[in-house]
């Protein structure tokens, strides 16, 4: 008999959140590498058949109550804690490389890795991508300075292209606020040479008002 995955336990204790995060990430893990094989596969019609059998068969057993559209799953903190699903860091999303996110003296640095499940031109990564990898950083970089705020402008440059399967490094960095407008700039380079920039981005992000915050986000805990 299959437990199904997705189910909260009917008392969530720091243990079993913990143990709720642990499952999450490696479902996680394996998801991503379903997908990486599975873009990179030149599997059979037959096989690709069958397989997609068997994964019906295994999304069948995620039963259990759903996440309704604007709840904050109870392994996420919001803003500023961890986002188990989010399609960049969450350890849980198969869209995710995931990035993780340290601190650094003025800003944010992500590490990740794009494989081909990310490709734009063949060998290297979407632009789109680029974009998605550096506004979560910046967005956290708003975060982490004290002043979560929400994307309204995000200017790309794109001076050479990524390569996949390379570890990459982002970086995000408050350089101004304006009352509730924040400003950030972003980098990706490759970890083997920080010093040339592959992608630049210049951001504004603004910080809704208390009244705007809670009616776009309803779910949201009132300590935060
Ligand atoms: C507890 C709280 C949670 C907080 C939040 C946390 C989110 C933590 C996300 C984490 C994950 C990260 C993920 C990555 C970040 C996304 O992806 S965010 C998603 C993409 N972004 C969006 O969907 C935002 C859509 N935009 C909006 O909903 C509304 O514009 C906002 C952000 C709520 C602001 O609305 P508003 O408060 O009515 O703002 P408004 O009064 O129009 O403008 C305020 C000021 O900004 C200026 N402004 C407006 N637009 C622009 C612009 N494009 N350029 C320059 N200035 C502008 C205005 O001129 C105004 O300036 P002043 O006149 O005050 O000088």
């Amino acid at each position: 008999m299959h437990t199904p995955l997705t189910e909260p336990p009917a008392e969530a204790g720091a243990d079993s959140l913990e143990d709720q995060k642990a499952a999450i990430t490696r479902l996680g893990h394996e998801l991503r590498t379903l997908v990486e094989t599975t873009v990179r596969t030149a599997a059979s019609p037959d096989t690709l058949h069958r397989v997609a059998d068997g994964v019906r068969q295994v999304t069948a057993q995620l039963t259990g109550r759903r996440r309704a559209r604007a709840e904050i799953p109870e392994v996420d903190g919001f803003p500023g804690g961890p986002r188990m699903y989010s399609p960049v860091v969450g350890a849980g999303s198969p869209l995710a490389p995931p990035v993780s996110i340290t601190p650094t003296d003025d800003g944010l640095i992500g590490h990740c890795t794009l494989g081909l499940a990310h490709e734009g031109p063949p060998g290297y990564g979407h632009g789109g991508m680029s974009a998605m990898l550096l506004d979560e950083l910046m967005g956290q970089a708003c975060t982490a300075a004290g002043t979560p705020g929400m994307t309204v402008s995000l200017q790309m440059r794109y001076h050479q292209p990524i390569p996949l399967e390379t570890p990459l490094r982002i970086l995000g960095r408050v350089t101004g606020t304006d009352n509730r407008k924040v400003f950030v700039t972003g980098t990706i380079t490759t970890e083997a040479d920080p010093s040339t920039r592959l992608v630049s981005a210049d951001g504004v992000f603004i910080a809704p008002d208390p009244d705007r915050a809670r009616a776009l986000f309803p779910g949201l805990r009132e300590e935060a």
